[in-house]
């Protein structure tokens, strides 16, 4: 008889689930996911049944890892809520199962698993691709994710630290300069925006730090390195055109084919990397929608031996935003991490990261029981 399955609740798993040791742990199953080289990793893409009637969705996330021995699934409800609604818009719980006998070993929260495993991915994705100074961050949305995605965008990145010289004397008999290395800290500073303002001032009235409050996408993203974008929009909210050259966009929302945070321009003018290419092509209208414009100039070479064009008018053609490389690919090596560029990090969610977190947080609950 197999044991009664642990049973974790949000508090416990919150308490459980730290970033130090999540992070390392997604880098490493994106990394081999990303190969696509064994049959280790099993993971379909995620099947999702529409609430239409509701404006909601129930998704179902399966995976299994066979090297470290997980089989797991999240069942994820998300709903379009209404501004100011009370209740969640993401909820989820995660099974785990014993792999070779079958049963279910534990039943945890998946709210607090969702929130950081997605946060801690795209806090990933800002240490590949953000520029190397980055001083500003800015966060569309004040919900659930947009508060996980504070939490460990400044944990991880709160100072940048640049070297000071100082001169100075060393001895009495004679004067010598000497260099010292000063770490000078320069606090990062945070901006955000939600639909409502107010709804941006309670999320900053629960933040210690300071975090500057704007009244438009527009004011909150000009100059900042670092862009998350964690809203519910399905309409693009972030437009290319406002969008400092080299900033790191983490984008977050918009998971449905038709939705969009993002504008063509964005789309078309950013290295874009992706969780995974099969999510990505099947669930992100930032991707699917994304009109790139490519424009083709047709010569007749005889005639460009007289230095005439047969054709003088471009003909274009509008094609989906490229993929550059999923953000396993760039962990694994298989791709450059062009941090030159504007970079954008679409991010869908996978059952992959819902899996190794859920080992974690049971493995450490088993530490202590
Ligand atoms: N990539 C991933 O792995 C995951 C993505 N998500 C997605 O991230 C987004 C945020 O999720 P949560 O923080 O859990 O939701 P939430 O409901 O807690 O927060 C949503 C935020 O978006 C804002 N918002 C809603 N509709 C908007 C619109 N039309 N235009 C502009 N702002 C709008 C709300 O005011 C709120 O600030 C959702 O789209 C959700 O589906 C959620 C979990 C995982
Ligand atoms: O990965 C995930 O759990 C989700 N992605 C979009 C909504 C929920």
């Amino acid at each position: 008889m197999s044991e009664s399955p642990v049973l974790l609740n949000k508090h416990e798993v919150e308490r459980l689930l730290t970033y130090d040791d999540l992070i390392p742990r997604l880098e490493s199953v994106m990394g081999k996911f990303s190969k696509r080289d064994s049959s280790e990793i099993i993971q379909p893409v995620r099947s999702v049944v529409p609430i239409q009637q509701h404006s909601g969705f129930l998704g179902v996330m399966p995976a299994y890892l066979a090297a470290e021995g997980i089989l797991c699934t999240k069942i994820v409800t998300f709903y379009q809520r209404a501004e100011g609604s009370s209740l969640p818009s993401t909820q989820a719980t995660v099974l785990l199962f014993h792999p070779e006998h079958g049963h279910v070993t534990a039943i945890m929260d998946g709210e607090a698993i969702t929130a950081k495993r997605t946060a801690a991915v795209s806090a990933i994705s800002a240490k590949l691709f953000k520029p190397a100074l980055s001083e500003v961050l800015c966060i569309l949305g004040s919900g659930q994710q947009a508060r996980s995605h504070y939490d460990v965008f400044t944990k991880l990145f709160k100072f940048k630290e640049v070297t000071s010289m100082k001169t100075g004397n060393t001895s009495k008999s004679f004067k010598m300069c000497f260099c010292v290395c000063d770490p000078v800290l320069y606090t990062l500073q945070v901006r955000v925006w939600s639909r409502r303002k107010e709804m941006a001032q309670r999320f900053v009235n629960d933040l210690q730090d300071p975090v500057t409050v704007c009244s438009s996408v527009k004011e909150a993203v000009i100059g900042a390195d670092v862009i998350v974008t964690a809203t519910g929009a399905s309409q693009p909210i972030l437009f290319g055109e406002w969008v400092k050259p080299g900033a790191h966009i983490a984008a977050v929302g918009a998971c449905r084919p038709d939705w969009r945070e993002l504008d063509d321009v964005l789309m078309r003018e950013a290295v874009v990397y992706v969780d995974s290419r099969e999510g990505a092509t099947a669930e992100s209208g930032d991707i699917i929608l994304s009109g790139v414009c490519i424009t083709f100039h047709q010569y007749n070479i005889a005639d460009l031996s007289h230095h005439r064009h047969t054709y003088s008018t471009p003909k274009s053609l509008f094609s989906q935003a490229e993929v550059f490389a999923e953000l396993g690919e760039v962990l694994n090596g298989s791709f450059p991490a062009r941090r030159e560029k504007t970079t954008v990090f679409k991010s869908l969610g996978m059952g992959i990261q819902d899996a190794v977190s859920a080992k974690l947080v049971l493995e450490k609950w088993n530490g202590e029981h």
